[in-house]
């Protein structure tokens, strides 16, 4: 497969790849679980005494959260318990510089790789290894170390151009994510596979179902995608606020495959029974699907009597895979869908991958614990692409 940590030699200077993308709120970096996870790496490489050198993005040019990555070494240096240096270059006399006066087991971040004009337009592995960015910074290196999991559906310098200049090997984060994420194309289970589908990026969830083929045996529906299919099944759910299109124009994006899934796959796609709103109280209130003959208000979560019809299937599951969350769960008052699945997971002792950056916050929120699930993934994009076993640019020139 890839080379991993375990075949690197003993005291190399090492370029890593990292992803920690992470929200930003008034200027300031949010910590998250990227920082925790890419530290175990970062701690095993420094503790190896090998030189260690950082690389990692924020943000997109022009976006508010497009910003230096300085805050993000403060952040990290706690994660590790381990200090780490900074500079604000990529690849200019600084940040060489900086590099050469590197001792082992010393850690340094290089400055947002898209800061840099080479990293992003999407290229071939060929035209990004042949950069200036990469050429420059590559003979300071004896080897490349790819951990940006969620970031390796992109074909930018930092995350392809580097294997092919110098040796590869897959970080710790890389390796466990790639293993788990890549399970439903890649693994036999001997029993039934269910995914749990919901969340607010309805065209990816479900394209990622028509996709899937025959390796899922239970799609559960919540969400915004579950609303697209309980319309597509004649309900009148689906309500848009005055004056916005957001659920019509998800139905016209979608309708073909939703109908046709709905015609070829009928039977293994579970819909809600019954939906969660917000009554003239501010309460949580709830009605049964068959009982809405209007549409004229909006939907929250799934019902309570849902979660019933959903908690044995997942009992009764050999393989669980999440996908966006079933309501608005950052709501206490509309998190029993999500929680509801999420704590059936993590009682049974199948397995099981909770994907998405928001829906696996609820295991936190709600006070579960993530070693009751088989993996937590930090990836969102890189997930969804491979739960259908399409190929990751920064995976392949690993391998
Ligand atoms: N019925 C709903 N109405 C509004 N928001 C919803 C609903 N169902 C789910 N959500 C929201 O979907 C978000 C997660 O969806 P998404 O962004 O697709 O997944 P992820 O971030 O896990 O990849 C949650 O933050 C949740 O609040
Ligand atoms: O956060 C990321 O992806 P995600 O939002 O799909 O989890 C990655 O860092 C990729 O970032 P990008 O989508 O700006 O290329």
């Amino acid at each position: 497969m890839f080379k991993t940590l375990d075949d690197l030699n003993p005291e190399q200077r090492v370029l890593v790849r990292l992803d920690l993308n992470s929200p930003v709120e008034d200027d300031e970096v949010q910590d998250n679980r990227r920082f925790d996870r890419h530290a175990e790496t970062v701690r095993e490489l420094a503790d190896a005494g090998h030189r260690v050198v950082l690389m990692a993005h924020q943000g997109r040019p022009g976006g508010d959260d497009f910003v230096s990555l300085e805050q993000h070494a403060a952040i990290l240096a706690k994660h590790v318990d381990h200090d780490v240096q900074f500079v604000a270059d990529t690849y200019g006399d600084e940040a060489i510089d900086a590099i050469e006066s590197l001792s082992a087991g010393e850690v340094l971040l290089l400055e947002n790789t898209r800061m840099c004009d080479e990293e992003l337009p999407e290229e071939d592995p060929e035209v990004k290894a042949d950069t200036e960015f990469v050429q420059t910074l590559a003979p300071y290196f004896d080897a490349y170390i790819n951990d940006a999991y969620s970031a390796a559906h992109r074909s930018h310098a930092s995350l392809v151009g580097f294997a092919l200049e110098l040796p590869a090997y897959a970080g710790r984060v890389m390796q466990t994510e790639y293993e788990a994420n890549s399970s439903i194309a890649t693994r036999e289970f001997d029993g039934q596979v269910t995914m749990v589908v919901g969340g607010t990026k309805a065209t990816d969830v479900i394209n990622v179902m028509n996709n899937l083929g025959d390796k899922v045996d239970q799609f559960l529906l919540g969400g915004i995608a579950g609303e697209l299919f309980l319309r597509a099944a004649g309900h009148e759910v689906g309500f848009d606020l005055d004056g916005m299109d957001f659920f019509d124009d998800q139905w016209e994006a979608n309708r073909d495959t939703i109908e046709s899934l709905l015609d070829e796959r009928g039977d293994q796609i579970k819909l809600a029974v019954d939906l969660a709103y917000e009554d003239d109280n501010d309460e949580r209130a709830e009605i049964a699907v068959s009982d809405i003959d209007e549409k004229d208000r909006a939907y929250l979560d799934v019902g309570s009597e849902t979660v019933e019809t959903y908690d044995p299937i997942i009992r009764d599951s050999e393989a669980v895979f999440v996908k966006g969350a079933l309501g608005l769960f950052e709501d206490e008052r509309f998190s029993v869908g999500t929680v509801g699945v999420l704590r059936a997971i993590s009682e049974t002792d199948c397995f099981s991958v909770v994907g998405g950056g928001d829906t696996s916050r609820a295991i936190e929120m709600y006070g579960m614990d993530e070693a009751d699930f088989g993996h937590v993934s930090i990836a969102g994009g890189a997930y969804i692409r491979a739960l259908t076993g399409a190929p990751l640019a920064g995976v392949e020139v690993l391998k």
